[in-house]
């Protein structure tokens, strides 16, 4: 990829669009998405894992347009849940799922069990109760219809499920993810922080430096 390069991500998440756009902004590289082609196929991820539903992605719209695409499968897995929701963090609460409706249910299914177990005793200086460990994983897939070839990488980031939600930022469940040793929810980062320390901002570091490592020959 050149300077003033376009980069196809194959997503409808505007929350990813947003982070892409500024991590290759800082290349030089314009982001389009799923929102600028009309008539792309809806792709069933119906993967067991990230890896999976990110080669999906990127293949079927890749295919599709004849270009390289990249996609990015990523959620939520908590330990109190014995790591649900993992794959099916977009559709949680079910048909017509919305950022509110899964944190809220998030919210619900660990209050239940919480005063049950060790780990959920902990509490913030405003009464917030740490209700589970959990982390997000990103898995990032670019796939090149010419060469029929994959270029892979995952991103992880630890922490805490807290019981009220705080900052605006981000998207998804970051405003009930407490990151304990920034003293902060993932939704009270900018989006330069949460590029720095995050599931997707791993990923990508990694991805880009394979992408290097692959037109270097
Ligand atoms: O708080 C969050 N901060 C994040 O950084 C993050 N990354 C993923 N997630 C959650 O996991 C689902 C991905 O599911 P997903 O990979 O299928 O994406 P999606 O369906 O939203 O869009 P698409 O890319 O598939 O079009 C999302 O909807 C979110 O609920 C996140 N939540
Ligand atoms: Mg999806």
């Amino acid at each position: 990829m050149r300077q003033g390069d376009t980069i196809v991500v194959a997503t409808k998440n505007a929350g990813k669009v947003r982070e892409f756009a500024h991590a290759f902004g800082k290349l030089g590289l314009q982001v389009v998405s799923m929102f600028d082609y009309p008539n792309l196929p809806d792709v069933e991820e119906d993967g067991l894992t990230f890896a999976e539903n990110a080669r999906k992605k990127a293949k079927t719209i890749a295919d599709a347009l004849g270009q390289p695409v990249l996609a990015d499968d990523s959620g939520l897995e908590v330990a109190a849940l014995d790591g649900a929701p993992g794959v099916y963090s977009a559709r949680y609460s079910g048909a017509g799922a919305t950022d509110e409706r899964n944190n809220a249910k998030l919210v619900e299914a660990l209050s239940a069990a919480a005063d049950k177990r060790p780990d959920a005793k902990d509490t913030l200086a405003d009464g917030a109760r740490l209700l589970s460990d959990a982390r997000f994983v990103c898995a990032l897939a670019l796939y090149d219809p010419a060469s029929g070839k994959y270029t892979e990488a995952e991103g992880y980031v630890a922490g805490r499920i807290i019981d009220k939600p705080r900052g605006s930022g981000g998207f998804g469940y970051d405003p009930l993810f407490w990151l304990p040793q920034y003293g902060r929810a993932m939704a009270e980062l900018t989006t330069e922080e949460k590029q720095a320390i995050s599931h997707r901002g791993g990923a990508l570091q990694q991805l880009l430096g394979r992408m290097e490592l692959a037109s270097n020959g």
